[in-house]
């Protein structure tokens, strides 16, 4: 694929030293009662794959809700290019470039393909054009059958689908959660590359939750890892697994072994 080819709503800008694209400060979120995040601050750079890892209930995904704007911290704040996008709803944050993926890859299936782009178009102010859709499709190798009924893809078309709509808006920012549940091996080494083009050959910037520490080996420039709420341990991979305090959050949350596998990709 051209690159350097038009496409997508906005030219992908160059990056600025200094500023990060994207920041939080002391994020603290309470729900239900409880506290699920306390004090949690990172920064990505433009072009830059920050990963997040950490045991099940740690608040990855929590802490998503609150950088993507789907809830408000109890304290601390979120900028994006120098702003503070703290009080911005989602629909907001995504105008301004925070692009988000879920976990759970939702379609609209009461449409069909053609349907879905169309409408993911006529989100954007100004309206995107075909063209943009098909260069997002292309971009995601995803064929469109704009007939086809989005209830009959399989979970990678899906995600495909979905991310072609967010990536024909060119968003600086993804966050993506966990991108590669539900795939086979082979997809998920095509969800690598596409990383891959879009950080190093496109300039976005990226804060990848990931389950599969061992993905983050090839595609994460920094790693944090989280605990309780809690940021425990930050840096290369290699560095973050080597730290006492991240084998005894895994060891005491995950089934032996997880990190020695992990460790051997790793070396
Ligand atoms: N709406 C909510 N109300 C109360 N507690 C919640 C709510 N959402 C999440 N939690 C709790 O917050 C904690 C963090 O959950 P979260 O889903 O953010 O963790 P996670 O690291 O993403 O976990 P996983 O890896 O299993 O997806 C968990 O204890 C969870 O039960």
């Amino acid at each position: 694929m051209d690159l350097n080819r038009e496409g997508g709503a906005r030219r992908p800008e160059p990056p600025r030293s200094g500023e990060p694209l994207f920041a939080c400060e002391n994020i603290s979120l309470d729900l239900g009662g409880r506290e699920i995040l306390r004090d949690i601050s990172l920064s990505v750079g433009r072009g830059e794959v920050l990963g997040i890892i950490g045991p099940n209930g740690a608040g990855k995904t929590s802490l998503f809700e609150v950088l993507s704007g789907r809830m408000p911290p109890k304290s601390g704040r979120v900028l994006f290019k120098g702003r503070d996008v703290t009080r911005l709803a989602l629909h907001e944050r995504s105008r301004l470039g925070i692009g988000r993926t879920y976990q759970t890859p939702v379609v609209p299936e009461e449409l069909t393909v053609g349907e879905t782009l169309k409408a993911a178009r006529q989100a954007y102010r100004p309206f995107l054009t075909r063209h943009h859709a098909e260069w997002g499709a292309e971009l995601v190798r995803f064929h469109i059958d704009e007939e086809r009924p989005t209830a009959n893809l399989d979970t990678l078309d899906r995600r495909k689908l979905l991310l072609a709509c967010l990536l024909m808006r060119r968003p600086p920012l993804i966050l993506m959660d966990e991108p590669a549940a539900g795939l086979i091996n082979s997809e998920v080494d095509e969800f690598d590359d596409l990383i891959r083009v879009l950080s190093k050959e496109m300039n976005v910037a990226i804060i990848i939750v990931e389950h599969r520490i061992e993905l983050l080996d090839t595609i994460a420039d920094r790693v944090m890892v989280m605990d309780a709420g809690e940021v425990i341990s930050e840096g290369d991979l290699a560095r973050v697994l080597a730290d006492p305090k991240v084998h005894a959050a895994y060891f005491e949350n995950v089934e032996e072994g997880t990190l020695e596998e992990t460790q051997s990709h790793a070396a």
